[in-house]
């Protein structure tokens, strides 16, 4: 037998392990570190190009910190695998995202030295200054905390609630924000220009340098100027000009922009950091995808490829279980276009999501009416309702599980005023690998609450087309949430003809005589083959989709109590509160009394695997429908 020699990386079982080696031998560690991740990404789906881009940061922080004593808290996560590949999580790492195996994102249950759970964007400084400020209270002097935060992460508003909230207060905290100039897609607005900016400003960069070189320069920055530094805070914040520094601005210490795939710098940098006390911004540009040249020079497609070959670069796709069918994302986007090309009041609405949602086709064709507007689904939906007030018509497509986000805007600026915004809710229901974080599965409950809105969810690919026709046609007075899944249809002959459909009306897409089976959205599929399999078994089910949540199709519900003793509804949503909840309040106040057996998602949250899986567990996959349905009939 070949005996493999032994790497340093597999050495390394925790961040102990990686603080006995000397700092020469770090470059080997990331190197190590890189093509484990390339290899466990390629052959098992994940977050590529952002892990890629912090190797080095990642290995100085843990190199510098004593962690988990010292709290790295992680924005968004997708950037994390490094992180948990050193903090003893390698051996597992071939189960990541997988039903029963480690979690995509940093996750408190998971290790401790994922300090905060994270998947939403822009959380890091709030819970990091949270953690500061503990550590204050509790005159734990030597504990250090630190938010790693992206440029993308930086454009949405909570990150700068957080700074101007930390600003203020005396907080240990340093907050690494981590410049790839990049988010999912090219960053949005102004901020990516900015940093872009400082990072190439001679002027600033050589007044900062000056000041550096003045007092000794980093890299040889011992007890001397250390003290000096503290002496001459003051000074040396006049001299980086508080105003030229937007988080100097916020009170902030801004040391850098420095290389960030320069570890034996970083960690440098990372250890003088360590005795500066307050609120300090450490400024890292890096590239996404560093080290694996496809995903360096094709950011957004690397970002989360899905299988790829490692050698060639060659992503694997997919395609959809049905053939020539597409993904309801791509639906979505280019009715869009077909919709926006006649109706010249459409504007596309995206808080970073532009190829994610297929916006980004609309913003191609039609750059001035298509905004992705950042990481900032509060801003869009309030933005969105400001278009409505013009006269336009707004589509507003935020991911079920972000517009969680913006609860307050849907309400208070859109609802209230009764504003014919049109939000397309993507990734509605189970996602799968990413998790709890980002099943959005919450949308039905969350929505049909609020007054004035129109709650529906499309069963097929032609179904979403004419909602999203019918939402435009400019006779509603009132807003509209369109909750469709993540992945594909199954109707190829999607492009049909556009037709009109009548709001809260349902329809009756079989008959039967022993139940009648209820559904909402692509759960109807799941019927469908349902039905058919319980034929086998002589049970007889009828099929309603009711397309509408609110206003509920009552003609409808009407005839199927007066018929049926026993109605199962189905839903790929949160049980409490949502549509099997909405059946059962129609017939509490209608008078009526089947008895009723709602499947969906239960009261607790559904952790990540595959899609199949995660149906599996909630019951609402075919065999789930077959099983309820005979529980049903027999009892
Ligand atoms: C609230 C919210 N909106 C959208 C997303 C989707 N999302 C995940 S990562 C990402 C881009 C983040 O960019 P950046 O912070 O710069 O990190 P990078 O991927 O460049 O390392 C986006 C938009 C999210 N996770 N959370
Ligand atoms: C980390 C994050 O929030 C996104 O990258 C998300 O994982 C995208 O999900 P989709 O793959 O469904 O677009
Ligand atoms: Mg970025």
């Amino acid at each position: 037998m070949v005996k493999v020699k032994e790497t340093l990386l597999d050495k390394i079982n925790s961040p102990a392990d990686l603080k006995k080696l000397s700092t020469e031998e770090l470059p080997e560690v990331c190197k190590e570190l890189r093509e484990f991740i390339i290899d466990a990404v390629s052959t098992n789906p994940g977050h590529f190009g952002a892990s890629l881009g912090v190797v080095e940061l990642t290995v100085a922080l843990h190199y510098v910190y004593n962690t988990p004593y010292d709290l790295l808290v992680w924005d968004v996560g997708h950037q994390a695998y490094g992180h948990k590949i050193l903090t003893g999580r390698r051996e597992a790492f071939d189960t990541n995202r997988k039903f029963n195996g480690l979690s995509g994102f940093p996750k408190r249950d998971e290790s401790e030295y994922d300090a905060f759970g994270v998947g939403h964007s822009s959380t890091s400084i709030s819970a990091a200054l949270g953690m500061a400020i503990a550590s204050g209270l509790k005159e734990e002097k030597d504990r250090n905390v630190v938010a790693i935060i992206g440029d993308g992460a930086m454009t949405g508003g909570m990150a700068f609630e957080a700074l101007n909230n930390a600003g203020a207060t005396k907080a240990n905290l340093l907050v690494i924000l981590n410049d790839n100039n990049m988010a999912i897609d090219p960053n949005s607005g102004v901020i990516g220009q900015y940093l872009l900016n400082i990072s190439k400003s001679q002027t600033y960069n050589k007044v900062k340098k000056e000041v550096w070189e003045g007092l000794g320069k980093l890299d040889g920055f011992g007890e001397k100027t250390r003290k000096f530094i503290q002496k001459n805070q003051h000074a040396l914040k006049n001299i980086l000009l508080k105003e030229n520094n937007l988080f100097e601005a916020f009170d902030f210490r801004y040391f850098g922009p420095i290389d960030g795939h320069d570890v034996k710098y970083l960690a440098k940098a990372l250890q003088d950091l360590k005795k500066i006390s307050g609120p300090k911004l450490l400024h890292v540009v890096t590239k996404k995808g560093k080290g694996f040249l496809q995903a360096e020079k094709n950011q957004t497609k690397f970002h989360a490829p899905g299988l790829f070959n490692k050698e060639t670069g060659e992503i694997y796709t997919s395609g959809c279980q049905v053939d020539n069918a597409h993904k309801f994302q791509n639906v979505f986007g280019e009715t869009l276009v077909e919709l926006a090309e006649k109706n010249k009041k459409i504007v596309g609405i995206t808080p970073a999501m532009p190829s994610g949602c297929s916006m980004n086709l609309m913003i191609a064709k039609m750059p001035d009416r298509a905004f992705d507007v950042g990481i900032a689904e509060q801003h869009a939906v309030t933005f969105a309702a400001g278009l409505a007030t013009q006269g336009m018509v707004p589509f507003c497509n935020i991911y079920s599980t972000f517009m969680q986000r913006a609860y307050d805007q849907v309400i208070h600026d859109v609802a209230i005023q009764s504003l014919p915004v049109i939000f397309c809710l993507d990734r509605g229901g189970l996602v799968g690998e990413d998790g709890p974080t980002h099943h959005g599965v919450f949308d039905i409950a969350y929505m049909r609450t609020v007054p004035n809105m129109i709650v529906c969810a499309p069963m097929d690919e032609p179904d979403l087309r004419n909602l999203m026709y019918t939402a435009q046609l400019g006779e509603l007075k009132q807003p509209i949430s369109i909750r469709y899944p993540r992945g594909c249809g199954n109707v190829p002959d999607w492009r049909r003809p556009f037709e009109k459909i009548e709001i809260g009306k349902g329809r009756q897409l079989s008959e039967g005589t022993d139940l009648a089976i209820l559904t909402i959205g692509k759960s109807g599929i799941f019927a469908q083959d349902a039905i058919k399999m319980l034929a086998d078994e002589n049970i007889s089910a009828a099929h309603f989709d009711l397309r509408f949540v609110k206003p509920l199709d009552e003609d409808l519900l009407r005839s199927v109590f007066k018929k049926y003793r026993k109605i199962l509804t189905v839903e790929d949503g949160v049980i409490k509160g949502g549509f099997g909840s909405a059946v059962l309040e129609f017939m509490a106040e209608n008078g009526f009394s089947s008895q009723v057996k709602i499947l969906g998602v239960p009261d607790r949250f559904i952790e990540h695997g595959a899609l199949k899986e995660l149906y599996k567990v909630c019951g609402i996959d075919k065999e789930g429908i077959v099983s309820a349905a005979r529980d049903l009939v027999e009892n």
